[in-house]
């Protein structure tokens, strides 16, 4: 396996800049595990977020030999029964923000969650794909913030008066749905 001095590598496979950056935060060094990215598009899959996680990380493993992880997010509108859940890039990148604010203007119920999924397989024949689930859970609101990171000037998580791009990185790094998936990563891999 191939490692850095006594660490292991572990190979993040994705071609989505923000999740890498926040990944690498949040992962750290406190593991006998080093994080590295391969930056490839993977195919854009249909269906529950479960089987498109699954999906996702066969086609990871076919051009990684050894442990990897992919990463899925959905956005899920509770006024739409959770759509547009894993569809939210194409939403965002035809209707934007203010396209996505629209889509619930007819519903009094602003509500939303947003929902990350790790799969991670070891490397090794016969090993089982893992999968490690966080979500958090807020508002649609208005545009706000900075334009950094997919639809996070429209996400505004609960108890918090600020969107995730009004937040600072650390702050937002300590309570998303990626933060939460990864923490239950990391505990599987200690
Ligand atoms: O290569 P992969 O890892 O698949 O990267 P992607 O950009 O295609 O990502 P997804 O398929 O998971 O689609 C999720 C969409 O949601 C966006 N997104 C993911 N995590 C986000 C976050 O924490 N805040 C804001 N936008 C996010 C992301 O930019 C995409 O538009
Ligand atoms: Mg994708």
């Amino acid at each position: 396996m191939a490692s850095v001095g006594a660490r292991k590598l572990l190979t993040f496979v994705t071609g989505n800049p923000g999740k890498l950056r926040e990944a690498i935060a949040i992962f750290g060094e406190d593991l006998p595990w080093k994080l590295v990215s391969v930056k490839l598009d993977l195919p854009e899959f249909q269906g529950e977020p479960d089987e498109i996680s699954i999906q996702k990380c066969k086609i990871a493993m076919e051009k990684v030999k050894g442990p990897v992880i992919i990463e899925d997010t959905c956005l899920c509108f509770n006024a739409l029964n959770g759509l547009p859940g894993p569809y939210i890039k194409w939403f965002l990148d035809k209707l934007g923000h203010d396209g996505l604010n629209k889509m619930l203007a007819g519903f009094e119920d602003k509500s939303a969650y947003a929902l990350c999924t790790f799969s991670f397989h070891s490397g090794k024949e016969g090993d089982e794909i893992m999968l490690f689930r966080g979500r958090i859970d807020g508002t649609i609101v208005p545009a706000a913030g900075d334009n950094k990171f997919g639809w996070d000037p429209i996400f505004k998580p609960i108890g918090y008066s600020r969107t995730f791009a009004e937040l600072d990185g650390d702050s937002k790094n300590a309570i998303s749905h990626r933060s939460k998936a990864l923490t239950l990563l990391k505990q599987h891999l200690q």
